[in-house]
């Protein structure tokens, strides 16, 4: 008998990938069971299979940074009191990362694909899977999404759950409205601005010197990175990322404060007079609505 969830959960996260550098991404998740029938004459109870599974997945991977462990680019060193060192060479520059463990997922592979993180979490969950249930599949699949879209990663340091971690991120919609009439020109323009970015807020900035260095980790100044540090509730959060793949912003990254930041810059530096509309997403099905009107 199979049994089956779709849209089980979403895992939100980052990867790093050589030419890219770090990458936001939303994946909807589906889940197939298949196996014999158990006293209750269920494969597994739809109310485990959403707990458990979605446990293990958000355990995992969801709100961490993915990292292609078997790539040549990826140097990961353990620090004290659980923390990791993360350096990772892209073509957009050097990233480096100083986290608690937890806000890391060390996956194995030369790269983050649909492919590895389904394999990586397959083998997982299937641990502890009960005996009557023979074969587990797993779909993770994007959002298909017809009109612009862009991918970002940020931490929000006041958060008390997992979205404080500093590199997470999101492949979210922007719809943009002139006027009541649906702008896609804007909403390309913007898509292609927050394309693979990292928001930061200005207050978490600190000169390079300041962050804890790996011993394999190249110098980096303030002409090439833009480094960020803050303690949060999980401990402390620390990235240097390349200039160019950085938007700073004067507030918290909550998507309220992005869609209001997305209104106030379309129509400054666009040079939009008419009235806009903004529905910021962050991630899949949500996000926030910011207007002038
Ligand atoms: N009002 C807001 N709430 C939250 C924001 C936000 O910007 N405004 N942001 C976050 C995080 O950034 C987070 O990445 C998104 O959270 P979500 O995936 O919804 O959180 P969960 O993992 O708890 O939800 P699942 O259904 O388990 O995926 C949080 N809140």
């Amino acid at each position: 008998m199979q049994l089956f969830v779709k849209d089980l959960t979403v895992i939100d996260a980052s990867y790093l990938c050589p030419k890219r550098g770090m990458v936001g991404h939303s994946w909807l998740v589906d889940v197939v069971l298949i196996g014999n029938l158990d006293e209750q004459s269920m494969v597994l109870d739809f109310g485990q299979v959403k707990k458990r599974i979605k446990a293990i997945i958000d355990e995992e991977v969801d709100h961490k940074l993915l990292v292609p462990s078997d790539h040549e680019n990826t140097l990961c060193t353990s620090g004290d009191h659980e923390m990791l060192w993360l350096d990772f060479e892209t073509d957009k520059g050097s990233i480096h990362l100083y986290s608690p463990s937890q806000g890391i997922a060390l996956i194995p592979g030369e790269a983050i694909t649909i492919e590895t993180v389904t394999q990586y979490l397959s083998e997982i969950i299937k641990r502890y899977l009960p005996a009557n249930v023979a074969h587990l599949q797993l779909t993770l699949r994007e959002e298909v999404i017809h009109s612009a879209s862009y991918q970002y990663t940020h931490g929000l340091k006041k958060h008390d759950g997992n979205c404080q971690r500093i590199a997470h991120g999101h492949r979210s919609m922007i719809e943009i409205w002139t006027n009541a009439t649906r702008n896609h020109e804007l909403e390309q323009r913007w898509a292609n601005r927050w394309s693979d970015i990292y928001l930061a807020s200005v207050e978490d900035k600190v000169p390079p010197e300041q962050l804890h260095r790996s011993k394999g980790a190249e110098l980096i100044s303030d002409e090439s990175h833009d480094c960020f540090s803050y303690v949060s509730g999980q401990g402390l959060f620390e990235l240097a990322m390349p200039k160019s793949s950085v938007e700073l912003i004067d507030t918290d990254t909550t998507v309220e404060c992005l869609a209001d930041y997305i209104l106030a810059t379309v129509k400054r530096e666009f040079l939009v007079s008419e009235h806009v509309r903004v529905h910021a997403y962050e991630g899949v099905g949500k996000g926030a609505i910011a207007t002038d009107e």
